[in-house]
């Protein structure tokens, strides 16, 4: 099983990205960063669309490496009641301190943390550390959207790596970051827990366009066959 995951950001795009069957709901403001946060009201209404037909994430914003306002950031969307919060771990700072900050201030929701590939090296210890401090999930995913993909930053080989390390320490593990059509079936191949997207999603393929309701439904049709290929093999 892999998992289509949908960055929306609205309530309009949630019922759409419901409706063409993604599997996972995320709530990201594209106009605001990699892992843009929105404000709380348009989470409420998103999570009064979705209606618990689907686990729903949010991320908590490109934030500095920094535990205390990290902490904040979390303790601040988990309030939301989300599922799920996805907090950015950056280059610079303290990643280890703010991996234990958050986990302090997740209340109820489950976390996950996003690793930037571009930006970060995804190393064996950041996973442990996240794992240790009870994540429930590790993604890649890019934080410059400057039309790299993240095959185009990590090899398969270093791909398949990442999964093995996250799947080994019990996690979800997640992969994104600019993937297209053409990306599903090699990723597929790696055996991710979770595929996510925007930009593929979206009228003309730009993450800050209005998603288009036949292009998730295309997407999440090319995972389902991906999968079903998968098991063939
Ligand atoms: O969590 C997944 C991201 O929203 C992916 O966005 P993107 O496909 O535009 O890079």
């Amino acid at each position: 099983m892999i998992r289509m995951l949908a960055s929306v950001t609205n309530p309009v795009e949630a019922g759409i990205a419901v409706t063409a069957g993604a599997d996972l709901i995320d709530l990201k403001n594209p106009d605001d960063g990699a892992l843009g946060a929105l404000p709380a009201n348009i989470i409420d209404a998103c999570l009064r669309t979705v209606d618990g037909r689907r686990p729903v994430s949010a991320t908590i914003g490109d934030l500095p490496m920094d535990p205390a306002v990290m902490a904040a950031a979390v303790s601040r969307t988990a309030a939301t009641g989300v599922d799920i919060v996805k907090i950015g771990i950056m280059a610079g700072g303290d990643p280890h301190a703010c991996i234990a900050a958050a986990a302090r201030a997740r209340g109820a929701a489950a976390l996950v943390g996003v690793i930037l590939a571009d930006l970060t090296a995804p190393t064996p210890e950041l996973v442990r550390a996240m794992a240790d401090a009870g994540f429930a999930g590790v993604m890649l995913d890019t934080g410059l959207k400057d039309g790299r993909t993240l095959r185009d930053h990590l090899s398969a080989d270093a791909l398949a790596a990442f999964i093995g390390q996250v799947r080994e320490a019990r996690l979800l593990a997640g992969l994104a970051g600019s993937l297209r059509l053409a990306d599903i079936g090699p990723l597929a191949a790696l055996g991710p827990s979770i595929l996510g997207f925007r930009g593929a999603l979206c009228q003309g393929g730009a993450r800050r366009d209005a998603i288009d309701p036949d292009r998730v439904a295309e997407v999440v049709r090319s995972v389902r066959d991906a999968v079903v290929l998968n098991e063939c093999l």
